[in-house]
Formats: C-alpha cells, sequence, structure tokens
C-alpha cells in the first residue's frame, strides 16, 4: 500500500556552489533517491545554469522520478570568477543574499509542493553552517556534509587549541618545516606547510580562516556528519573526530558507491552521469586510446585553481622535457595573464601533448593509458585516483589541498608533494619518477589502495553500512510534524 505524503522522507540538500561540492552531493542525492527517499537539490543558480549548458541532467535525472531541482541566487555578478583566490566573495554573498533567501523559501515551504512531502531533514554543506540555525529555528533536523578529507576536516577542528599555543599565526619567521604539535594524530607528519591554507593568514582576524574555524566548530550542533572518506583510509583522523561528534557517517568514495550500487540492482537501468560545470572534450579519450598503456601523466588542477602565467610555463616546460605523453586540461581562463607558447616548445607539445579544457576525468583516471596525475589535490580529485590505482604528482593550491598532498606523499605512499615550489626541473624529474623510476614502488601502494576503496562500498563493506545507517536514521527522522 502507497504510504501517505506525511509518512515519507524529503530530504533538501544544499552544497557549497563550486564544482567539487555539487559533484559529491549529486551522488549523495541519486544515491537517497534511490532508496525511495525524496530528495530537492537546491543549486546557486549560476552553477544550476552551467548544469544545463554543458550536462544531460534534464534527461539522465529522469530516472530519478523523487529527485527535484531547486535554485537561489549566489549574491554574485554572472561574471565573478567564482575562483579559489576569490573565494572569500563567494562566502561574503552567500551570508548577505543566500541566507536569507534561503529562510524565505523555508518559510514559504517553497519545496512541499502538491507531489512533494514536507521536508524532514536538511543536508547542508558543512561549510555553510547557518543552516543549522535556520534548521532549528524551524524544527527541522540538519545533517552537515563535508566535502573535504577527515584529515582536513580534523584540522580545521584542532585550530582553535592551535592558536591557544601560539602555533598559529604564522608569520615572516616561521619555519614551514616545523611539525604541528597541537593536531592529535598527526603530530609525526604533518608540518605548517601542511596545514590547510587559510591557516598561512598572517592575521588570525582574517575572514577565511575565521569562517573555517567557525564552521567547524559549529558542527558539533548538528544532527550528523557526513564526509566522503572510507574508515581504511582515513582511521587515525576518524578516530579523533569520533571523540568529538557523535553521529558520523563517513560514506565515500560516493561516486564509488554510486557506481557500486547501480551495477548491483538487477533489472534497473539507471546510469550515473556527468555534472560538469564546463563542456567535458571527449576527443581526449581518443587521444588516449593510441597511447601506451600506463605511458600518459594527466594533469588538471580542478574547478578553482588560477596558475600565474609564470607557474604555467614551468608546467608546460616540465612536462614537455619530461619526454613523456600528457593529457592537460587547461581550463578557460585558468592563467591569469595572457600567454605565449614558447617556440621551442611547439614540436614536444604537437608529439606528446593534447590539451582540453575540460576532461572527463572519471573516464580519463580509468583509462589504462593513464600511468599518473599531476593535480592540485582537491579531495574529489584525490578520492578518484585513488579509486583508479592512479598514483599522483600534488601541487597544492589552496584549502584543504595542502593537508590532502601531505596524506598522499607521506602517509599512504601514493605520490610526491611538491607543495611549494612550481620549478620545471622538479617538475620534470617528479614526472620521470612517477612514470618510470619509481613507477613499481608507487603502482604496488596505488593498487593496494585501490583495493580497500572497493571493497568499502561493496556489500558490508565499511562504507556500504554506514550509507545504510544514515539511510535508517534519515527514515526515522520521518514522522515527525516539520514543514
Ligand atoms: O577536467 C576536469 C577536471 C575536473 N573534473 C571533476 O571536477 C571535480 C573537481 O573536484 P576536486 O578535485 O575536489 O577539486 P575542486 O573543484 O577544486 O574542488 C573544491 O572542492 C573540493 C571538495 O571540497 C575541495 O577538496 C577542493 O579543495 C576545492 O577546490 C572532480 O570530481 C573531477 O572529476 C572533471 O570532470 N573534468
Ligand atoms: C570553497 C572552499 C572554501 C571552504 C571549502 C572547504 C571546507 O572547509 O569545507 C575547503 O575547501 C573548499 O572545498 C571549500
Amino acid at each position: 500500500m502507497d504510504e501517505p505524503a506525511s509518512c515519507l522522507s524529503h530530504v533538501l540538500i544544499f552544497p557549497f556552489p563550486v564544482q567539487g561540492h555539487v559533484n559529491c552531493m549529486l551522488k549523495l542525492a541519486q544515491l537517497l533517491c534511490r532508496e525511495g527517499l525524496y530528495v530537492t537539490f537546491l543549486n546557486s543558480d549560476f552553477i544550476h545554469r552551467r548544469l544545463l549548458s554543458y550536462t544531460d541532467i534534464h534527461l539522465s535525472y529522469k530516472q530519478y522520478p523523487s529527485l527535484y531541482f531547486e535554485t537561489i541566487p549566489d549574491g554574485l555578478p554572472d561574471d565573478h570568477p567564482r575562483t579559489g583566490d576569490r573565494v572569500v566573495d563567494l562566502f561574503n554573498s552567500i551570508d548577505t543574499v543566500t541566507k536569507p533567501r534561503l529562510m524565505e523559501m523555508l518559510i514559504a515551504r517553497r519545496f512541499s509542493t502538491l507531489d512533494r512531502p514536507p521536508l524532514t531533514c536538511i543536508i547542508a554543506d558543512g561549510i555553510m553552517c547557518f543552516t543549522i540555525d535556520i534548521g532549528r529555528e524551524l524544527n527541522i533536523p540538519t545533517i552537515l556534509f563535508r566535502t573535504i578529507s577527515a584529515s582536513c576536516f580534523w584540522a580545521f577542528f584542532c585550530l582553535p587549541p592551535l592558536i591557544e599555543a601560539r602555533e598559529l599565526p604564522i608569520t615572516g619567521q616561521s619555519d614551514m618545516d616545523t611539525l604541528v604539535t597541537n593536531v592529535a594524530g598527526m603530530e609525526s607528519f604533518l608540518r605548517l606547510r601542511d596545514l590547510p591554507s587559510f591557516c598561512r593568514a598572517s592575521d588570525l582576524s582574517d575572514r577565511g580562516l575565521q569562517l573555517v574555524i567557525s564552521a567547524t566548530q559549529h558542527t558539533k550542533s548538528a544532527h550528523g556528519l557526513i564526509l566522503n572518506t572510507f574508515e581504511e583510509l582515513e582511521g587515525p583522523a576518524l578516530a579523533q573526530i569520533t571523540k568529538n561528534i557523535s553521529k558520523l557517517y563517513t560514506i565515500g568514495p560516493l561516486h564509488v558507491q554510486l557506481k557500486a550500487r547501480v551495477a548491483t540492482n538487477i533489472g534497473l537501468t539507471c546510469t550515473t552521469s556527468s555534472s560538469s560545470l564546463w563542456e567535458e572534450d571527449t576527443s581526449c579519450i581518443d587521444w588516449l586510446d593510441q597511447q601506451l598503456f600506463k605511458s600518459v601523466i594527466y594533469v588538471s588542477f580542478g574547478s578553482m585553481t588560477v596558475l600565474t602565467k609564470d607557474q604555467f610555463m614551468e608546467f608546460l616546460h616540465g612536462l614537455v622535457n619530461s619526454g613523456k605523453p600528457f593529457l592537460w586540461v587547461v581550463r578557460p581562463k585558468s592563467v591569469a595573464e595572457d600567454y605565449q607558447i614558447p617556440e621551442e616548445l611547439l614540436e614536444g607539445i604537437r608529439q606528446r601533448g593534447y590539451i582540453v579544457e575540460w576532461a572527463p576525468q572519471e573516464e580519463v583516471l580509468a583509462h589504462p593509458a593513464v600511468g599518473g596525475f599531476l593535480t592540485h589535490s582537491g579531495w574529489n580529485s584525490t578520492l578518484e585516483s585513488i579509486y583508479e590505482g592512479v598514483p599522483m604528482i600534488c601541487w597544492p593550491f589552496y584549502a584543504d589541498q595542502q593537508v590532502n598532498s601531505r596524506l598522499v606523499g607521506e602517509i599512504w605512499k601514493i605520490g610526491l608533494d611538491m607543495k611549494d615550489t612550481c620549478d620545471r626541473v622538479i617538475i620534470e624529474n617528479m614526472v620521470k619518477d612517477l612514470i618510470e623510476t619509481r613507477k613499481v614502488e608507487f603502482a604496488k601502494s596505488a593498487r593496494l589502495m585501490a583495493k580497500l576503496a572497493r571493497k568499502s562500498v561493496n556489500e558490508n563493506g565499511s562504507s556500504f553500512c554506514n550509507l545504510d545507517r544514515l539511510i535508517k536514521d534519515i527514515k526515522l527522522m520521518r514522522n515527525r510534524n516539520w514543514m
């Protein structure tokens, strides 16, 4: 018998409006819909327009009749670059424009329409912790989804004691190789240079720094915390977090969890689809088809990195001089100044290089020709590379990336961390090390980690069970009289 609408679960999913956050939260939306929940996915107008332009979202999401998209302004003008160096603008505009608008929408019961039951839960991006207060005011339980690694979350969590102990602020006199002593469990490997980039502010009242501290501390008052990671990958950080956050759900890697659940659901013809904000250039797959097994270095710095002209030139020289084939994603407007490719590099690029504006990254990393990934260490890219067993060269740009790259190089030993350098000779040598000299060593540890990732989302795996627990807990929230 059909359940009355008042007994059904309806979750509002609200990502911070940038590519890396939308990607994984959309995967979660699909997973929840597959388990019979109603989901309203709240995108910024800007993001949603891009999804409509560059994906088949309107067609592919038809397979989820209980998934609804709604939009809200992010408060920035259309021509704002929304890049990492300008992320504070986004924080500010969300605070002044989006936050009150969300409150209005919820009060007007905007998401509970004829075909949708009342909202029973909010899953909001953990960086937008104001949603907890809104949820509390309207009596809707709010679970936060922090899209960064558990290790970075834990580092953020420890910032108050770090400041108290005067390990921060970093000053001109600080030795960046000094080990940090107040991030419990990471004392043996986390240096000042590995702290999230917000910690490099010389002034402790810095807006970015204060925001991540406050969002992280606020997590304690949410109904739970979701992390896109798995126990076998980040056990030590998770052990620390659990001491402070009672309901923790580690359900990653989400892109694999979705694939695994789609694959085991015989009879259902669901497919997973792209959520790219730029047009994917699939010609790079044809190019990869022409390359030798594990010979190619794939280069991408994600959706928010901006390179200076000098940095771009160092990477270009390093890649060409390595003599290895490379596939490079150069996102539109991702180099700050105009540049001209030097004559002496043109032949090398023609022979061994392939440059696109945006790639189908999951497919690229799964391609047998890809032997390494030069990455900015965004958390989605890191998880995607881990799952495919592709070793990495890490060049972190900002935010959580400084922590992630340290884990790759020093803890998991599945790659090299080149943070705080950008030199053509170092790049050339690291590419050669990864693809050639130390290939066997990296392949071995990367294969092992990939196996653990796969296991975690298979039936009875840690992330598989945690997702079931999350769904069960959300369903228990449904019979109360919320919006
Ligand atoms: O050509 C490309 C390049 C990237 N991607 C995808 O875009 C996403 C990029 O995500 P991520 O690697 O996490 O990088 P950002 O877009 O930079 O993500 C932001 O959000 C992440 C999650 O919080 C953080 O870890 C990062 O630091 C932050 O910059 C991944 O799913 C990629 O598969 C493509 O599909 N094609
Ligand atoms: C856009 C960035 C600002 C904060 C977000 C974040 C987090 O702490 O949740 C880390 O890096 C980026 O993904 C987000």
